[in-house]
C-alpha cells in the first residue's frame, strides 16, 4: 500500500463512509483519469451551484443603510442579504489586515498542521489537487499556471474543496445527501482548519490555510449554500437569490483574495477589493443562471426572482413552455443588465490585485462576461440554445486580458459598498 493510500484509509473512516463518494482513492491507473473521485462525475446534474441589487441599485453604489433593509414577507423590516454579506466582507478584510500586522510582528496565528507524513506527501497532495483542477476546469487550470507556484497550489486546494462540496448535493450520490451529512462535512472542515486534515486533499487545504490569511467563514457559508439548495428550488426575490449566489460563488471570490494577494502599491481599502471579488462571484453565478435557464427548468428548478418574473407578466409555466416571447426578452434584458453591473463592480477591483494574479482573473472575467453577449446574440433563447464563447473569441480575450493586467493599481479610491 502506498503512503498516499494509507492516508486515505484513515481512522476517521466513519465520516469517510458517510461521505463515501468524496473519499479520494489514489490510483496509479492512468486509464482511470476521469474517476478522480470514487464515482464518475455527473456534472451539472440536479441543482445549480457557484459553478455565487435590485434594479434600483444598478449603476449606483450601495451606500445607504435604508437600501440595505428589506421588508420580509410579514411586512417587517429586516436586514438585507447584501448587508449580511457585506458584514462578512468587512470581517474578511479585517482578518487579512490583522494577519498582515501579525506577520510583520512575526507572530504565527495559525495552528501548525499535524500532517501524517512528510513534505513529499504534501507535494503529492497538491499535485493531486492540480490534477483534479485540470480535469474538471481546464481553462481555469491554465489560468492558475500563470500564478506563482505557491499561489497556484493554494488555489487548486481551494478549488478542490469547493468542487467536493458541490458534489455533495450535485454529484452522483446527491439524492442520499442529508443535512446531517453536510454537518459532518462542516466538522471535517473545522478539523482541517485546526490542522487535522482527514485525507490528502484536505491536507493540501489545511496547509494552504496555515500559510495564507484565509478565514473559515466563506467555506462555512458555501456549505450553507448547499443546505439552502437541499430545501429550495424557487427564489421569491433578488434578495433571496443574491444570498444564494453569495453562498455558492461569492464565497469563492472571498476565499481567493488572500491567495491572489493585493498589489503592494495598491491604495484601495482592503474591503473594497474583497467587495470586488464578491461581485465577480455574484456576476459569474448570475451569468451561469441566465445561461442555464432551460437546463435548470428541465430539472424543475427556477433560479430567477419570482417577483420580477411576475412583474414582467411571466410565471414558471412560461419558463417550462420554453418560448421566447417579447415579455421574456424584456425580462432577460434587465437580468443581463444586472449581471453586467456586478461585472463592472468586479473590474474596479482586479487592478488592485498583485500583478501575477491579474491576468488570469481578467481572462476569466472577460470570458464569463461574454456569455451574456452570446445570450443576446441567441435572441435571448436560453431555453434550447446554450450560450458559449467560441474558441477564436477565447483566444482573442487572452491578449486583451494580458494588456489589462499590465495596468497598475490606480490611486483612485474604490467604493467599498
Ligand atoms: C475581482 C477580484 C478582486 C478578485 C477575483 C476573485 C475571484 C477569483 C472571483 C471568482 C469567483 C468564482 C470563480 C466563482 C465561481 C463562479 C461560477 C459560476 C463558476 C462556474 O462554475 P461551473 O459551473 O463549473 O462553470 P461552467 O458550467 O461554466 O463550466
Amino acid at each position: 500500500m502506498s503512503a498516499a493510500m494509507m492516508w486515505v484509509v484513515s481512522p476517521n473512516s466513519e465520516v469517510c463512509n458517510q461521505l463515501g463518494f468524496l473519499e479520494t482513492t489514489r490510483t496509479t491507473d492512468s486509464s482511470n483519469k476521469k474517476g478522480l473521485f470514487r464515482n464518475e462525475r455527473l456534472k451539472n446534474v440536479g441543482r445549480k451551484h457557484r459553478c455565487y441589487s435590485v434594479f434600483n441599485k444598478v449603476g449606483s453604489r450601495r451606500t445607504s443603510v435604508a437600501r440595505r433593509v428589506v421588508a420580509n414577507p410579514s411586512g417587517n423590516l429586516a436586514i438585507s442579504s447584501e448587508q449580511l454579506v457585506y458584514d462578512v466582507v468587512l470581517k474578511q478584510a479585517a482578518l487579512v489586515k490583522k494577519q498582515m500586522r501579525s506577520r510583520e510582528e512575526d507572530v504565527d496565528v495559525k495552528p501548525e498542521i499535524v500532517l501524517p507524513g512528510n513534505l513529499g506527501l504534501l507535494n503529492e497532495a497538491y499535485d493531486r489537487c492540480g490534477e483534479v483542477c485540470a480535469e474538471y476546469a481546464k481553462t481555469f487550470y491554465l489560468g492558475t499556471l500563470l500564478m506563482t507556484p505557491e499561489r497556484r497550489k493554494a488555489i487548486w486546494a481551494i478549488y478542490v474543496w469547493c468542487r467536493r462540496t458541490d458534489e455533495l448535493v450535485d454529484g452522483p450520490n446527491a439524492s442520499h445527501i442529508t443535512p446531517k451529512a453536510l454537518d459532518r462535512w462542516e466538522s471535517r472542515l473545522e478539523d482541517l482548519f485546526n490542522g487535522r486534515p482527514f485525507d490528502m486533499l484536505d491536507a493540501a487545504l489545511s496547509d494552504t490555510v496555515s500559510k495564507f490569511p484565509v478565514d473559515i467563514q466563506p467555506f462555512k457559508d458555501m456549505i450553507d449554500g448547499m443546505r439552502m439548495d437541499l430545501r429550495k428550488s424557487r427564489y421569491e426575490n433578488f434578495d433571496e437569490l443574491y444570498l444564494y449566489c453569495y453562498y455558492v460563488a461569492g464565497t469563492v471570490g472571498l476565499m481567493s483574495v488572500p491567495i491572489m494577494g493585493i498589489a503592494p502599491e495598491s491604495n484601495a481599502p482592503t474591503e473594497s477589493v474583497y467587495n470586488a471579488a464578491l461581485a465577480l462571484g455574484i456576476a459569474n453565478q448570475l451569468t451561469n443562471i441566465l445561461r442555464d435557464v432551460g437546463e435548470d427548468a428541465r430539472r424543475g428548478r427556477v433560479y430567477l426572482p419570482q417577483d420580477e418574473l411576475a412583474q414582467a407578466g411571466l410565471s414558471d409555466e412560461d419558463i417550462f413552455a420554453m418560448k421566447v416571447t417579447d415579455k421574456w426578452r424584456f425580462f432577460m434584458k434587465k437580468q443581463i443588465h444586472r449581471a453586467r453591473t456586478f461585472f463592472d463592480q468586479a473590474e474596479e477591483g482586479v487592478t488592485q490585485l498583485s500583478s501575477a494574479s491579474r491576468w488570469p482573473v481578467w481572462a476569466s472575467l472577460l470570458l464569463y462576461r461574454q456569455i451574456l453577449d452570446e445570450i443576446e446574440a441567441n435572441d435571448y433563447n436560453n431555453f434550447t440554445k446554450r450560450a458559449y464563447v467560441s474558441k477564436p473569441k477565447k483566444i482573442v480575450a487572452l491578449p486583451v486580458a494580458y494588456a489589462k493586467s499590465l495596468v497598475p493599481p490606480s490611486s483612485r479610491k474604490l467604493a467599498s459598498n
